[in-house]
């Protein structure tokens, strides 16, 4: 994993708005190596802005990100060179970032018969693997990760939630935001809707 410090990811009575509307306040948590967390939460929520503000993509109203170690997203976009088939397109980051082959991952995530195909041709499920496999191969210890069982079959879901555990048992740090259930060890959940303004708060 790049660097060699232990990686940390913490948030300071933090809150993000979206135009008018304050999504959530005072939210405070602490992450160091080892951890994964579960962001939950209804639709319109927040967790999307959350994961953003904690990659540094959104400033937040009030509080503190404060990370250790290089962060790498995954959403709904992949990262990838859309024109570029999938293998020229997962090397490109292997370049950028200097990281070892990407084989093992395109062989855990079944990408090998799709190594020629290009990106933007790559279904939903397909595309996530792909966002999974350019992310692993950056080989950054802290992961933001939204929504990354959507639109995957159930091996795949397996697969991923085996990636996930193994990246925290391995000292990285995981922050996943997903409607579905995640079965990695030693998880622990934050509901988005704790924070919510008073007024934002279903009865
Ligand atoms: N650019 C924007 N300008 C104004 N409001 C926005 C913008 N982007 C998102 N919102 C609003 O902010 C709220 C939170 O959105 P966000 O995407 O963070 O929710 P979420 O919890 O991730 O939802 P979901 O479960 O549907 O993915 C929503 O009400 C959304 O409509």
């Amino acid at each position: 994993m790049q660097g060699s410090a232990a990686p940390s990811l913490s948030a300071r009575d933090l809150a993000c708005r979206r135009g008018d509307r304050v999504l959530f306040r005072g939210l405070s948590f602490e992450l160091g190596p080892g951890a994964a967390m579960h962001v939950t939460g209804a639709n319109g929520t927040g967790k999307t802005t959350l994961i953003r503000a904690l990659a540094g993509l959104k400033t937040p109203f009030i509080g503190q990100v404060l990370s250790s170690g290089a962060i790498g997203l995954l959403d709904e976009r992949t990262g990838l060179d859309p024109d570029q088939p999938l293998g020229r397109a997962l090397q490109f980051w292997q370049s950028v970032d200097g990281c070892g082959d990407p084989a093992e991952t395109v062989t855990l995530l079944v990408l090998g018969p799709l190594l020629d195909v290009p990106v933007r041709y790559l279904s939903t499920g397909q595309r996530k693997r792909a966002g999974l496999a350019a992310l692993l191969g950056r080989n950054v210890p802290i992961w933001l990760l939204d929504e990354p069982l959507s639109g995957l079959d159930a091996r795949a879901m397996e697969q991923v939630t085996a990636l996930i555990s193994e990246h925290v048992t391995g000292g990285g740090i995981a922050l996943i935001a997903s409607h579905q259930p995640l079965a990695i060890e030693g998880l622990t959940t934050l509901a988005i809707e704790d924070y919510a303004p008073a007024a934002e708060r279903l009865p």
